[in-house]
């Protein structure tokens, strides 16, 4: 039994329009333990933010089993509405989607602290893991920067006292100049709230700073994974070849291309 989140030959299908169906995530097996940091790489439309949302229990599986230790992530609760097992928290490309912009910071910090009472650190705790001052509890969304705002997006998701933290692209909108040190703020403050993370990103060289393992995935299947060393300097597959050639030399970071023809 797995003490962490375990996907099984996960599968995820999309109806589209006219009724053709797209498999969006193809038997995808994956395990994320306690404290783990994972980077889950690919292009555009591979399917990862359909592997997150499965595990926040976004989406319903058309095979395989998601569970968290041991246990199906979502069960039936109260009415029979399935509840989640496993907290889960996301954090986007955008921090407008994960904050609202008519409440002050220091209230929307204390309804993620509601969520699982007793889990999270105070709201001037929270501002302090993110580098930011206590006095931007008073303030709305609108009045910081982007940066400071995915801070802040960071915090929230952190005051729900999730298990697991998944960024889903949580980078891809800052400053070239912020993205690592943003990203390298998930992950401390994260492995500090004792939550794993899964960190979804374009930029290789970003997940190479922050993740244990890297997860390749490639058509909605995961075409490779190990350590990230591991990965990085001795990529086993062609398609992995491909997407490290395809990292900019000049200061090794940048969008990747398309490469599926
Ligand atoms: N709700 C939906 N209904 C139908 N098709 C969808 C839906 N969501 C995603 N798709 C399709 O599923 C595939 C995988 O999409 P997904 O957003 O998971 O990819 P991604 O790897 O996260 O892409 P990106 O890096 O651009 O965010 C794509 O072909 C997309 O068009």
């Amino acid at each position: 039994m797995s003490d962490g989140l375990a996907l099984d030959n996960v599968s995820v299908t999309y109806r589209q329009p006219g009724g053709r169906r797209l498999r969006a995530v193809h038997d995808v097996s994956l395990a994320i333990e306690p404290g783990e940091v994972v980077g889950l790489v690919g292009e555009s439309g591979c399917g990862k933010s359909t592997l997150a949302r499965a595990i926040c229990g976004l989406e319903s599986l058309s095979s395989g089993t998601a569970s968290f230790e041991g246990h199906p992530i979502t069960r039936l609760g109260l009415r029979r509405r399935p509840t989640p097992l496993l907290r889960a928290q996301m954090v986007f490309q955008n921090p407008y989607a994960s904050l609202n912009p008519r409440r002050r910071i220091g209230a929307q910090l204390e309804d993620g602290r509601r969520i699982h009472p007793g889990r999270a650190p105070s709201v001037v705790e929270l501002l302090d893991q993110v580098g930011l001052e206590s006095s931007a509890a008073q303030r709305f969304p609108h009045e910081f920067s982007g940066g400071q705002r995915q801070r802040i997006a960071i915090a929230r998701a952190v005051a729900t006292g999730p298990d697991l933290l998944i960024g889903d692209e949580p980078i891809a909108s800052l400053d070239a100049s912020l993205q690592a040190r943003i990203a390298t703020l998930m992950r401390s403050v994260a492995l500090d709230a004792g939550a794993s993370l899964l960190f979804i990103s374009h930029d290789l060289s970003v997940v190479r700073l922050i993740a244990d393992r890297m997860v390749v995935m490639r058509a909605g299947e995961i075409v490779e994974a190990g350590p990230t060393e591991q990965v990085w300097s001795g990529p086993q597959q062609a398609y992995t070849k491909r997407l490290l050639a395809a990292i900019p030399k000049a200061d090794g970071r940048g969008e990747l291309p398309q490469l599926l023809p």
